[in-house]
């Protein structure tokens, strides 16, 4: 029997032709030449080989080091270079020209796909934001008065977002001082700050932390002073990746007063090496939850929901993160208060623009119940509660432990959507 071919997947694989992520790929006898690679099985097809082999009208946008230049483009051509890639892959009139184009998964090496521009965080989740306002701000109100009127966000820093598998250094920074009073290990609110003549400790942090988050990447660029409404969500963004927001929680918490979070979390943030195009995810559409309070026209959902118009509400993404392999908790995406097509517009309304390249990510993602949290501080409840995990028990994570964040979501028929993971790994800080 002839070795089945990597153009055959059975007919379940998430990574179909209703997927079809796009990536930035390497082979070892060319470590220079980095291809826009999509996933198809186990497979990555050198897009602008194929292109090249068919005559594509895309070749320029498809033969290039990075994805921007297709993410520029905006959505007809996203659509059509879709199409085409479709094509290639499962008609048999281009099986000949397309089979030797697929390189194994393992035989590869995979690249940040694109150059970040602005990275913008959110903070989505009334679940999370309601936790992580217990264990801070354990005197005031789990959310602040403003959180139910916008999507409350941060700048972060594009500079160091780092693709999946890349080590994640324990970071070093100021911690709270002891000065008598509750130190920053301990699980503890910020009105325990000591009084200012105690000298601040420095080393690595003790209290490393993950976020699993889904993130949003912008293709076609706005300009100047004019807001990008919501119905304009699908024709500026290109697609979604997992992402680890990776969180210093003793210096995020000695820091982040009165200006929110700066290096207890700029030291790097992971994502996926693979970036799916809006489209595959159309069938994960969902409605977001009912939100409890009216809101500005600009954020106002229920009509278009209502009227059922194409504008895209929640995504029913069902994530899963694991500790040295072993699933530590379920984040339901669907559970977002806020929608990404929310956030663009409240990004935009005071009339900054977007630039191709733009990563805005949702913000921790975690659902109603215990084991839906997606990050330790709340898993742990700020390191009260210790996983127990197969190799021992964790508050916070360790060097050597490594995260993974997977999902998928619900595609065309009974088929899935997978996620491209976002996997990292923490070596010791260096001194
Ligand atoms: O409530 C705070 O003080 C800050 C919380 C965060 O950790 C910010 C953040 O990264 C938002 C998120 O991931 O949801
Ligand atoms: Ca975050
Ligand atoms: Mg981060």
């Amino acid at each position: 029997m002839p070795p089945l071919s990597p153009l055959d997947l059975a007919h379940d694989d998430p990574y179909g032709p209703h997927n079809l992520p796009y990536g930035v790929f390497t082979t070892p006898d060319a470590p220079d030449l980095r291809r826009i690679g999509v996933r198809y099985g186990d497979h990555v097809l050198d897009a602008g080989a194929a292109a090249a082999a068919v005559g594509s009208p895309h070749i320029a946008l498809l033969g290039h080091p990075t994805l921007n230049p297709l993410m520029a483009a905006g959505r007809p051509v996203w659509q059509a270079v879709r199409e085409e890639l479709r094509t290639w892959l499962t008609e048999s009139a281009h099986r000949s020209a397309i089979e030797p184009l697929l390189h194994p998964l393992t035989t590869v090496v995979l690249h940040l796909p694109f150059e970040v521009a602005d990275y913008v965080d959110f903070y989505a989740s009334e679940h999370h934001a309601s936790n992580v306002g217990r264990i801070f701000r354990p005197d005031g109100g789990p959310l602040t008065p403003n959180w139910k009127h916008m999507p409350i966000g941060y700048h972060g820093r594009a500079g160091t977002v780092v693709v999946s598998d890349t080590p994640v250094v324990r970071p070093r920074g100021q911690l709270r001082p002891p000065a008598g009073q509750p130190t920053s290990d301990q699980p503890t609110s910020d009105q325990s700050a000591p009084a200012h003549s105690a000298l601040p400790l420095f080393g690595p942090t003790r209290r490393l932390d993950f976020e699993a988050e889904v993130a949003f990447v912008v293709g076609a660029p706005s300009p100047f002073n004019t807001p990008v409404p919501l119905s304009g969500f699908h024709d500026h963004v290109f697609g979604v990746c997992l992402l680890n927001d990776w969180s210093a929680r003793d210096i995020q918490s000695w820091e982040y007063r009165p200006l929110g979070p700066f290096l207890g979390k700029s030291f790097a943030t992971s994502v996926a090496a693979w970036i799916t195009p809006l489209d595959a995810l159309a069938a994960a559409r969902t409605a977001p939850p009912t939100r409890d309070v009216p809101l500005l026209p600009y954020l106002d959902d229920s009509a278009a929901d209502a009227a059922g118009a194409a504008e895209p509400g929640g995504l029913d993404l069902r994530i899963e993160v694991a500790i040295n392999g072993h699933p530590v908790s379920h984040p339901p995406f669907a559970a977002m208060y806020w929608t990404a097509a929310q956030q663009l517009a409240h990004m935009t309304v005071n009339g900054a623009s977007l630039r191709t390249g733009d990563l805005f990510a949702s913000g921790t993602v975690s659902g109603p119940e215990p084991h839906q949290r997606g990050c330790l501080l709340e898993l742990t409840w700020s390191g009260r509660d210790p996983l127990r995990l197969p190799d021992g028990e964790r508050t916070f994570l360790e060097d050597g432990d490594e995260v993974t964040l997977t999902a998928w979501a619900p595609g065309p028929g009974n088929n899935r959507v997978a996620l491209g993971e976002v996997t990292g790994c923490v070596v010791p800080s260096t001194p």
